[in-house]
């Protein structure tokens, strides 16, 4: 049986903990970071990103987000260095927003919500597949970019103009030659912690990587985000905004620095 949630007052991150137990775990994300309370870890290596473009498949309004969807049967795209070990694939990468400029990013800065947060999703290849990985303790490696409001940011109108197409649950269409890497601030700084995933099933799985210094959205840019629907064509249309759990608690993990 297929567990419906979703971010309203009836499904919403409250409601999880009763399909999903693992949601009061010890490992849950996200969380506030601290930046006065994260260690600088002088072991910590630099994030090794490599994406080829003709990776990118497809974007699809899955009905919590939109995502776009890499190919993952060889390793083409990879994440590597940072905090983990061996290599880890690109899967997807998909956004957190707020119906407010607020509100909507996952993590928080000493309490800072920003308006919107980037997550882009790799698995461990030392594992078959997502499938498998997504249940093992070091399967996941998520990074996490915040968007702040600023000037228009040109990098993300390629992601924003395929919207039109995938408005309603379930809409698919292809997205093709496509750099993620170009959706990332100059500078790789990061936190990193150990956590899960954000929604269901809050597997946790997932070394975060949050990067310290944000990318930009205008205004117009994070409005095309709250015109989509978390609803199918034919149902009662419902704006797809305020898709964030709000930060967990620590329960005595430690946030990594990369940086002094
Ligand atoms: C095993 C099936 O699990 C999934 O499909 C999880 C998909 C999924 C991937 C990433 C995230 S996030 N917001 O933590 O980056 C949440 C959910
Ligand atoms: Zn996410």
């Amino acid at each position: 049986m297929s567990h419906a949630w979703g971010y309203g007052a009836q499904d919403g991150p409250d409601t999880w903990a009763e399909s999903f137990p693992i949601a009061n775990g010890p490992r849950q994300s996200p969380i506030d970071i601290v930046p006065t309370q994260a260690q600088h870890d002088p072991a910590l290596k630099h994030l090794k990103l490599k994406y080829d473009p003709a990776t990118a498949k497809g974007i699809l309004n899955n009905g919590h987000t939109f995502q776009v969807d890499f190919t993952d049967d060889d390793n083409s795209s990879t994440l590597a260095g940072g905090p983990v070990t061996g290599i880890y694939r690109l899967k997807q990468f998909h956004f957190h927003w707020g119906s407010g400029d607020d509100k909507g990013s996952e993590h928080t800065i000493a309490g800072t919500r920003f308006p919107c947060e980037l997550h882009l999703v790799h698995w461990n290849t030392k594992y078959p597949n997502f499938g498998e990985a997504a249940s093992k303790p070091d399967g996941l490696a998520v990074v996490g970019v915040f968007l702040k409001i600023g000037s228009a940011n040109p990098r993300l109108q390629k992601v924003i103009d395929a919207l039109d197409e995938i408005r309603s649950k379930g809409r698919q269409t292809t997205f093709s030659n496509f750099d993620p890497k170009t959706l990332l601030p100059a500078a790789l700084d990061f936190w990193t912690y150990e956590g899960s995933l954000t929604t269901p099933p809050l597997l946790e799985s997932v070394t975060w990587i949050v990067l310290k210094d944000p990318v930009s959205v205008s205004p117009a840019q994070m409005a095309k985000f709250r015109s989509l629907l978390f609803t199918s064509e034919g149902e009662a249309p419902c704006c797809m905004v305020d898709n964030f759990r709000p930060p967990q608690p620590l329960k005595g993990r430690k946030v990594r620095a990369s940086f002094k």
